[in-house]
């Protein structure tokens, strides 16, 4: 497993261009499957998880070339509705196969899904919509199988939370079904919106999506389209935490300050001044140090989870307590053990941990646990004093395209050490 060796202390200057989002593109890639013309997207990131995808939808049987930034996806016929759990188990997005699959052949087996560990992680909304949508719905050893032989109907679907997969899944799968879908309580993120617009382009009908309440009047066939993936606001809110670490100034090109939310504030109180100028977003520190700021992760446009373990890094060495409560998932503080290695001064009582700011941190060997918890290391070590060794960086890989690259290039000191193989 390749690791990440870090040289902390360096402030950061220049240009970072943020990628097309991981988690709509993951959905984008999905709806190819609605229709048997071609979709091409535009702005896809380069990641583990976008080839983990591709796989999958290969053995379904999508054509698809990756070309520059450029994905071009084609389900001309669905090959196999089976969606093995080899290429389920990694990520959670991958289980948004089974809604289109249904929608479009009335049938599909696909592997319950795995992804961060960072709680248990259901999908008993997703299938309840389905249910809802008229789909049989059966368990059977880690997969689940579905079947709707005479297609889809609409339905009034009312999600007791908010959930982003359960809400794309239902989107997805609604543009195909006969009649109306209204999701109520739906998720907000702007990767919906994002997904809405392409389910739009490709000829679905849908309105309301951004909001808590999506109309889908579901159509006979869905065609081709061109879509252009939005930025990565996790990206964004990431690269502009490692400014507020390590201190100098970035401008984040691409980046969007509207899609990040209640987060735009939160940094804000924390020290770091965020402006949008043409063609991105502008960041830098504005004191030698951090403040420390309470935060609670909120679905959008709350404070994010998934830049909840990037936050404690940039708590970690703010000036003062700061208490972070995460709401959404029970088991996502696992970067806490390891900011400690380095010097951090964490306690966890639930979902709280208190974060009591240290002037400096001190490279140590850490272990990267998941997505979001390899940047938080990351972004600890760019602001520590000495080397940090950041094991286990594939779980970065699945979402964070040409990270070193994108660092180095503003003068941070890390580099990748592949790890050696037997000859
Ligand atoms: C690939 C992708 O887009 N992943 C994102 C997506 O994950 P994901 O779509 O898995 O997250 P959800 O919004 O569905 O999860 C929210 C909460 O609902 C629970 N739940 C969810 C579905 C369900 O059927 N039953 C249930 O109990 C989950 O365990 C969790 O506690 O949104 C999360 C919340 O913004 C992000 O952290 C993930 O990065
Ligand atoms: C939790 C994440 O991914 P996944 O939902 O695929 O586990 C994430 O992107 O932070």
């Amino acid at each position: 497993m390749d690791s990440l060796a870090i040289i902390g202390g360096r402030p950061l200057f220049g240009e970072i261009a943020i990628s097309g989002a991981k988690n709509s593109a993951l959905k984008v890639m999905a709806a190819a499957l609605l229709s048997d013309e071609p979709l091409v997207m535009a702005n896809a990131p380069r990641l583990a998880d976008v080839d983990m995808m591709l796989r999958l939808l290969e053995q379904h049987g999508v054509e698809h070339a990756f070309e520059n930034s450029t994905l071009r996806l084609r389900a001309r016929a669905i090959r196999s509705t089976l969606a093995p759990y080899d290429l389920v188990r990694k990520m959670r997005a991958s289980f948004n196969v089974l809604g289109p699959l249904v929608a479009r052949e009335g049938e599909a087996k696909v592997s319950l899904p795995g992804g961060c560990a960072i709680g248990a992680r259901p999908v008993d909304l997703h299938l309840k919509a389905l249910a809802a949508m008229g789909a049989a719905i059966d368990l059977d050893e880690g997969y689940v199988i579905a079947a709707a032989p005479d297609g889809l109907h609409g339905a009034r679907i009312d999600f007791p939370f908010v959930s982003v997969g359960a809400t794309e899944h239902a989107m997805l799968a609604a543009t195909l079904a006969k009649g109306e879908t209204v999701l109520g309580n739906a998720a907000r993120e702007p990767e919906i919106a994002d997904l809405a617009q392409c389910l739009v382009a490709m000829g679905a009908k849908i309105e309301g999506a951004g909001t808590s309440t999506i109309r889908i009047e579901g159509v006979e066939r869905l065609s081709g389209a061109r879509h252009e993936v939005l930025p990565d606001r996790i990206e964004t809110g990431a690269y502009a935490m490692a400014a507020g670490v390590a201190g100098g100034e970035l401008f984040l090109r691409n980046a969007r300050l509207e899609l990040l939310g209640a987060a735009v504030g939160t940094l804000e109180e924390a020290g770091l001044s965020l402006t949008a100028e043409e063609g991105g977003v502008r960041v830098r520190r504005t004191g030698d140090r951090c403040r420390a700021v309470d935060v609670v992760t909120q679905p959008f446009p709350g404070f994010p989870t998934d830049l909840q373990a990037q936050f404690m890094a940039l708590m970690a060495t703010a000036d003062g307590v700061s208490a972070i409560k995460e709401t959404i998932f029970e088991n996502r503080f696992m970067h806490a053990p390891e900011l400690m290695r380095m010097g951090a001064h964490i306690s966890i009582d639930g979902q709280t941990a208190t974060v009591r700011g240290v002037k400096r941190l001190k490279g140590a060997p850490v272990m990267a646990t998941d997505l979001r918890a390899s940047m938080s290391l990351v972004l600890a070590a760019l602001g520590a004093e000495g080397q940090t060794i950041v094991n286990r960086v594939y779980h970065l890989d699945r979402g964070f395209e040409r990270l070193e690259e994108k660092l180095q290039a503003c003068g941070a000191l890390i580099e990748r050490i592949k790890e050696q193989r037997p000859a």
